[in-house]
């Protein structure tokens, strides 16, 4: 068996959703449409407004579950001269998919992103994103996202597919390493931030 199909490995695993897939809900205490969403945390390197290089990626709530959000390309992003990483532009994605969380109100991370490059991002382009929860599975989470150049109705530049994960609040406390850990817990707006994403704190 190979590496990208082991059992182990998480890899392989349709991003189509199964037949019982249900309908995402968005959750009666999510933030309305239109809002602001907000950095999950500070020092994320999607989101994060204490990261000096980070996208510093702003997400709003859409309708349903829909978020969209917007990113400038700023020269620290480049892969070649001029144009976005694609690794950058897959973070894009893979953030404003993440903000779905704060619709559902369930933590979930990123198991399987499969992007679509689609036009070249120059620097200095603002990325218009748009994402979506297509359905949910028992702890999976399907969702699609596009991003834009040249106007939020300008062509799509890149695209992506996901299947995210459900976890407990215990997966960050576990895994993480213990100084951000701990600050992290001795901070109450980010306290706060993790409450806002569980059903039941
Ligand atoms: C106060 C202090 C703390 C502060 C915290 C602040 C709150 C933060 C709130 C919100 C954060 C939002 C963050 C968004 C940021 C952007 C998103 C990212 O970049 S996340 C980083 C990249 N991703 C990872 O690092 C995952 C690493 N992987 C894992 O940890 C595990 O593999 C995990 C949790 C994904 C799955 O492991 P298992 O052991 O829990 O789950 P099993 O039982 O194996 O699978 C459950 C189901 O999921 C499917 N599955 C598992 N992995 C899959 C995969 N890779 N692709 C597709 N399906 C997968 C399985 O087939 C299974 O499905 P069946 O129920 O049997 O139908």
């Amino acid at each position: 068996m190979s590496a990208a199909t082991g059992s182990d490995s998480g890899v392989g695993a349709a991003l189509t959703p199964p037949p019982d897939v249900a309908s995402p809900v968005r959750h009666p205490d999510a933030p309305a449409p239109g809002t602001l969403l907000g950095a999950h945390y500070d020092q994320c390197f999607g989101c994060g407004e204490g990261q000096l290089h980070g996208l510093h990626l702003e997400a709003r709530a859409g309708e349903g579950v829909t978020v969209t959000a917007e990113f400038t390309v700023r020269p620290a992003h480049q892969g070649a001269p001029g144009l976005a990483h694609g690794g950058v532009l897959a973070l894009a994605l893979d953030e404003t998919l993440g903000s779905l969380n704060w619709l559902l109100r369930v933590i979930a991370v990123t198991g399987r992103l499969e992007t679509d490059f689609v036009r070249p991002v120059p620097v200095g382009a603002t990325l218009h994103l748009e994402a979506r929860c297509t359905g949910v599975a028992g702890r999976k989470i399907y969702g699609s996202a596009v991003g834009r150049i040249g106007g939020s109705d300008g062509p799509v530049a890149v695209r992506a597919d996901s299947v995210f994960i459900e976890v407990k609040l215990e997966h960050f406390t576990k895994n993480g390493r213990p100084q951000e850990i701990k600050a992290a817990l001795a901070d109450p707006d980010q306290v706060k931030v993790a409450r806002a994403f569980e059903v039941n704190p």
